[in-house]
C-alpha cells in the first residue's frame, strides 16, 4: 500500500484572525463588552483580543480602515520544521509573499495569499498569554478567570471567506497546507461551498461562492461558547442593545453545529458556536457533498428559521448583489 497518499499534518490550527473596522472603538467594544474577550495589545491602528480561555496572547486583531472586511488569517504550523515544509510547498505554487518579523504576540511568519487573494499567513514562535495573579483561575486548564462581562465567548473557533472560486481556494488548502475536505456544497458540479479542517473539527476554514466573482471577501469570523444556552442567553444580550441578529440560535445541517449569527458595529457577520458539531477521527474520512437543491432548509439551518437571503449573497467588504440565482437555486 506504498501509494496511499498519506495526510499532511504540518498545519496545527487557526492562530489568530485580523479584521478591518470603519469603526474601530465601536467593534472592540462589542467584543469586551458583549463577548467578555479582553483587550492584550494596543498599536497605533489596530486592537489585540482573546477570549478567556485561548492560551495565545491575542486570536482576534481588529484595524482601523476605511470599510470593513478581513485583514489577514494566521495558521500555526506543527513544528518548525513543519512550517518550513509548508513554505516550501507554498513557494511552488508561486502565491508565496515572503517572510515578515511577526507582529503582537507572534515571532517570524511566512506570509502568502489562497487564489482568491486573501492574505494569510503560517508561522510557529507564538507569545503565549501571561495571566496575572488576580486573573489567574482555580480551574487549572483555563489560562484566566471567566470574564464578569458579557456572555463571554471562550476560544477563537473558524473563519468562513467569500470567495470568488471556492473550488480553486479549497484545492489551494488540501494541496498546499493538508486540509482534509469535510463538507460540500456543490451546484452541478460547480463547488459552492467547502468546510476543511486540519483537526477532528469540521472545519477551521470554510469558503463561500460570492455570488457577483467578486474576490477576498469574509463572509464571518466564529467563536465558541460550547453550550447552546449561552447563544439564548448572548441573543437576549445583544437584542436589548441593538446588535443586528441576522440569524437567531439555530442548529446547522453542515457541521451540525448549533450557532447563530450577528453583525457587528463595524459590520462584519460575527457567528457564534454554542456546540461545534460532530467531531471526526475516521482518518480516512469520505467528504459529504450537498446538492444546492437539497441544502435550504437541511443543509444551512436543520433546526430553526430559513437562512435570510443576505446570509447567502452578503459578505464584507458589502458591495451591490445583483444577481443571487448562482448561490440559491
Ligand atoms: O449551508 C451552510 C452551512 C454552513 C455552516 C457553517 O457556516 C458552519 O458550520 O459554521
Ligand atoms: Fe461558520
Amino acid at each position: 500500500m506504498t501509494s496511499y497518499q498519506e495526510p499532511i499534518f504540518d498545519v496545527a490550527q487557526l492562530a489568530h484572525v485580523e479584521i478591518l473596522s470603519p469603526k474601530l472603538e465601536q467593534s472592540v467594544e462589542f467584543f469586551t463588552r458583549f463577548l467578555g474577550m479582553e483587550v492584550t495589545a494596543r498599536s497605533e491602528k489596530s486592537v489585540y483580543l482573546r477570549a478567556y480561555e485561548d492560551f495565545y496572547q491575542n486570536t482576534l486583531i481588529i484595524t482601523e480602515s476605511h470599510q470593513e472586511g478581513v485583514g489577514h488569517v494566521a495558521w500555526r504550523a506543527t513544528s518548525p520544521q513543519a512550517l518550513e515544509r509548508r513554505v516550501t510547498e507554498i513557494e511552488k505554487t508561486g502565491l508565496g509573499k515572503g517572510w515578515i518579523d511577526g507582529d503582537i504576540g507572534h515571532g517570524k511568519a511566512y506570509q502568502f495569499t489562497n487564489p482568491d487573494g486573501h492574505l494569510m499567513e503560517i508561522l510557529w514562535d507564538v507569545d503565549y498569554y501571561h495571566v496575572e495573579e488576580e486573573q489567574r483561575s482555580k480551574l487549572l486548564n483555563r489560562p484566566s478567570k471567566r470574564p464578569d462581562r458579557g456572555v463571554p465567548v471562550r476560544r477563537l473557533d473558524h473563519i468562513n471567506l467569500m470567495t470568488s472560486n471556492p473550488g480553486a481556494d479549497t484545492d489551494f488548502m488540501l494541496d498546499n497546507l493538508g486540509f482534509r475536505l469535510r463538507e460540500q456544497i456543490q451546484d452541478n458540479g460547480h463547488v459552492l461551498g467547502s468546510w476543511i479542517s486540519v483537526s477532528n473539527l469540521v472545519h477551521e476554514i470554510a469558503y463561500m461562492q460570492e455570488p457577483n466573482g467578486v474576490k477576498g471577501k469574509l463572509h464571518h469570523l466564529c467563536y465558541w461558547y460550547g453550550i447552546p444556552q449561552n447563544l439564548y442567553d448572548v441573543a437576549d444580550l445583544l437584542k436589548d442593545h441593538d446588535i443586528k441578529i441576522e440569524v437567531p440560535p439555530n442548529k446547522h445541517g453542515v457541521s451540525q453545529a448549533f450557532c447563530m449569527y450577528v453583525i457587528e458595529p463595524g459590520g462584519n457577520r460575527i457567528e457564534l458556536f454554542g456546540d461545534a458539531g460532530y467531531i471526526i477521527t475516521d482518518p480516512a474520512w469520505k467528504p459529504v457533498i450537498w446538492e444546492m437543491k437539497d441544502v435550504p432548509g437541511n443543509g444551512d439551518t436543520w433546526i430553526g428559521t430559513e437562512f435570510p437571503q443576505s446570509w447567502w449573497t452578503q459578505g464584507t467588504p458589502l458591495t451591490a448583489v445583483e444577481s443571487t440565482e448562482v448561490v440559491k437555486s
